[in-house]
């Protein structure tokens, strides 16, 4: 791991077939063991950055992604290397239990018949910790399909943090759960990803001003040509309470207005 305290970001991106870039020359500023938090409307690229900071190869016709460090050079870090990822969907594999589940990136960087090393059994015993921490250490050796919604995205949280990547990357990750399971897997997440560099995607302005540290606004580029643009920053403190405080509550209140007015929304 460098020792950068901020990945500066320069990214552009086309996709195959197309006429326009989705961005181009974006630049956001992600601070180390920051949590951070993208908004931007549907279609803007939240989740083509996320892929693309990830190095995962989709059909494009050109992308650039470069990380500066703090003073601007050019570094040659590679992020991908150090990053975990949470897609929208839990993505488990449904003949599998979840213990299994869990363990899979572990299984998957190792290679084909290796003989199982005491690594491996500890990290049997760290996924069972993992599982009892998220709640769900009971449905350890019960089937996907067996879970609920709340349950599922847990289990994929907890195969995004058994990797124990530097980087983690959230793409609206509790979007489908209800509002109770929301707000406990947001607190969770928030304790247990304190020490890591996050960027969480989401639609939801609370999600972002109850768990971010920054918030980045993602440029629209059909409305405005974003070159060279930098995302938007929101900076503020986390706001993580279950049960919100009539104060806290009053706070939000007060970002959220200033949020929905850069995001070209009136609040009244
Ligand atoms: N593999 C691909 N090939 C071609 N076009 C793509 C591909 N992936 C995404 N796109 C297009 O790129 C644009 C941005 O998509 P992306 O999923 O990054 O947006 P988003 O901001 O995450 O949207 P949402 O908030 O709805 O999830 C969309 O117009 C989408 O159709």
């Amino acid at each position: 791991m460098s020792s950068l305290s901020t990945f500066c970001i320069e990214a552009s991106l086309r996709y195959s077939g197309r006429s326009i870039p989705i961005y181009t020359k974006l630049r956001m500023q992600l601070p180390k063991n920051t949590f951070t938090c993208l908004l931007g409307e549907s279609g803007c690229g939240k989740t083509s950055l996320l892929r693309q900071i990830a190095g995962f190869n989709d059909d494009v016709s050109s992308s650039e992604f470069v990380v500066t460090d703090d003073n601007k050079e050019p570094s040659l870090i590679d992020l991908s290397s150090q990053v975990a990822y949470m897609a929208q969907q839990d993505l488990l594999m449904p003949w599998m239990n979840v213990l299994d589940n869990v363990l899979l990136s572990d299984d998957l960087s190792r290679p084909l018949f290796h003989k199982k090393t005491s690594t491996q059994y500890e990290k049997r015993e760290q996924a069972l910790l993992l599982l009892a921490r998220l709640g769900v250490a009971e449905a350890a050796y019960h089937k996907p399909n067996q879970l609920s919604g709340g349950m599922r995205q847990r289990v994929a949280l907890a195969r995004t943090l058994i990797q124990d990547k530097p980087i983690v990357l959230m793409d609206e990750p509790f979007a489908a759960l209800d509002a109770f399971n929301r707000y406990k897997l947001q607190d969770l997440a928030a304790q247990m990803l304190a020490d890591k560099t996050v960027v969480l995607v989401t639609h939801d302005a609370q999600e972002a001003l109850r768990l971010g540290e920054q918030i980045l606004l993602f440029p629209n580029v059909e409305k405005k040509p974003n070159e060279g643009r930098e995302a938007f920053q929101f900076i503020k403190p986390r706001l993580p309470n279950t049960t919100i405080p009539r104060a806290i509550n009053a706070e939000l209140g007060l970002y959220q207005a200033q949020l929905l007015e850069h995001m070209g929304v009136v609040s009244c």
